[in-house]
Order: structure tokens, then C-alpha cells, then sequence
């Protein structure tokens, strides 16, 4: 058999596959509308971003990973694989829609919805979805970055896409601001008001890996969101788990 050619980059994607930094779970969502739910996760490598505190730096940042070794090219089968029929998946990364051109993006996450599976995507709110995108997937959690997330590389722009208007109105897109303090808060609630987000699906989450940061941060910012009657989320997961990958 012959097996299709690669183009000139050997490093290239195939057609059939994407760029995974891992797969995980059973674990619970730990943020957001579905924290505590059972969940499993597929991490996406790459990030049009590159936010001071990321949690997940090893999906783009050359400076500190091997990326060659963080991320491999990884046939949709695979992917497929590393999740059971029916689970709630949240594709996350990275920056996940960067792949939502391809058509292995729309082969994986049509064979995930075929198994019963329930799809939420984590996304930094840059890209709009696609309209292929929009039907497959249940909920989006957009999360734009506050000036806390310090400065981005080169003409990185962690400006809220307009496109995101049309899934906010149907119910279909949550927005998560990571704060660091209530004034963050305050920040997050004019931005949710200036792209008219309904504020039931407005979440703002303390920033910090450790149970200290977070525990340090938690007591303003649920007391902010509790004033201007939006969500707030702790992040369970770091409680359960720490910084630990894998979940
Ligand atoms: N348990 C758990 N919940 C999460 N919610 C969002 C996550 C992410 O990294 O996007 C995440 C994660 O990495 N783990
Ligand atoms: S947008 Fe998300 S994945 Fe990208 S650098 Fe920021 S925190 Fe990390
Ligand atoms: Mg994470």
C-alpha cells in the first residue's frame, strides 16, 4: 500500500490527523456553567495567544517546551479513541477553533457526536466558530483575556470577536474571565454588557494553579459577581488535583 505523500514540511499535518498535546480523563470540568461534571478532555496544540499565567504553556510556547515532543500530529481514529461513548468531551488547548478549518476537526467532533458524545469547547474567544462548528457543539465557553493576562507576543489581539454575538443570543456561548481582582470583575461585567451577553451566561474565576492563589482570590470576586448578579466558578479541579496534568 501506498501511503499519501507528505507535503514539503515533513512536520506537516495529513489530512486525516491534528495536532494533540494530550487526551485525559475521566475527570470532573473543574470551571464554568458544567463544573463538576464528569468529563474528558482532548488538548489541542497551539495558541494565537500567550497569556502570562497560562496554564497549559506547553501547547505553544517554543521559549520553555519541546513542542516537537509536546504535540504530535495525531490521526482522527485515535483521538477518537481516547474517549467513551457518550461522555461529555471539552475540547480545549491551546486555542482548539484554531483547527476548525480542517476537516479532521469536523470528522472527529461528527464521530464524537455519533457515539452519544456532548461536546463543550474552551476557546480564548479570538476566532468565531463556523457555522459546521455551531451545530456540532453544545456549549462554548469563551474566555477573552483582561489586561491581567499581561502583554501578548507580536500582533497577538486578545480582543473578543464580534462573531461570537450570534451563539450568545441562542444560549449556545458562556463567557469566563479570568480575574484577579474585583475590579477585574467590574471590568468582565462592561465587557459582557458592551457585547450584549446575557448575564446568565456571564462567569468570571479567580487566576491562579495553586489551591492558595485561588483560595486568596475567591472571597472579592464571589462577593463582586454576587453584586452585579453574574456567575462565579472556583477552579475544582486545581482543589482536587493541583496543577497536576492529566486533569
Ligand atoms: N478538570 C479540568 N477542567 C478544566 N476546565 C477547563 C480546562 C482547560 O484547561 O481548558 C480544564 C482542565 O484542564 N481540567
Ligand atoms: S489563550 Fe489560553 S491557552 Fe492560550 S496562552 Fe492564554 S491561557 Fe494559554
Ligand atoms: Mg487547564
Amino acid at each position: 500500500m501506498t501511503l499519501p505523500a507528505r507535503s514539503q514540511d515533513p512536520a506537516a499535518p495529513l489530512p486525516d490527523e491534528l495536532p494533540l498535546a494530550e487526551a485525559f480523563g475521566p475527570t470532573l470540568q473543574g470551571e464554568g456553567p458544567a463544573a463538576g461534571r464528569p468529563a474528558w478532555f482532548i488538548r489541542f496544540g497551539g495558541c494565537n495567544l500567550s497569556c502570562s499565567w497560562c496554564d497549559s504553556a506547553y501547547t505553544w510556547d517554543s521559549s520553555r517546551y519541546q513542542l516537537r515532543e509536546e504535540i504530535r500530529h495525531t490521526p482522527v481514529e485515535k483521538i477518537d479513541q481516547a474517549v467513551p461513548d457518550g461522555a461529555l468531551v471539552v475540547l480545549t488547548g491551546g486555542e482548539p477553533l484554531l483547527q476548525q478549518d480542517a476537516s479532521a476537526w469536523s470528522r472527529l467532533l461528527d464521530g464524537l457526536r455519533r457515539r452519544g458524545c456532548t461536546l463543550h469547547v474552551e476557546t480564548n474567544g479570538t476566532i468565531a466558530p463556523n457555522d459546521r462548528t455551531r451545530e456540532l457543539v453544545e456549549t462554548f465557553i469563551v474566555s477573552p483575556k483582561l489586561t491581567n493576562a499581561g502583554p501578548h507576543r507580536g500582533r497577538q489581539d486578545p480582543a473578543l470577536n464580534p462573531g461570537w454575538a450570534a451563539a450568545a443570543r441562542d444560549g449556545q456561548a458562556h463567557l469566563k474571565v479570568v480575574c484577579a481582582s474585583a475590579e477585574d470583575v467590574e471590568t468582565a461585567v462592561g465587557l459582557a454588557r458592551d457585547h450584549g451577553w446575557p448575564q446568565r451566561q456571564v462567569w468570571v474565576m479567580p487566576e491562579g494553579t495553586t489551591v492558595d492563589a485561588l483560595n486568596a482570590r475567591w472571597p472579592a470576586i464571589a462577593d463582586a459577581a454576587a453584586r452585579h448578579g453574574i456567575n462565579a466558578t472556583h477552579r475544582l479541579h486545581v482543589l482536587a488535583w493541583g496543577d497536576k496534568r492529566g486533569h
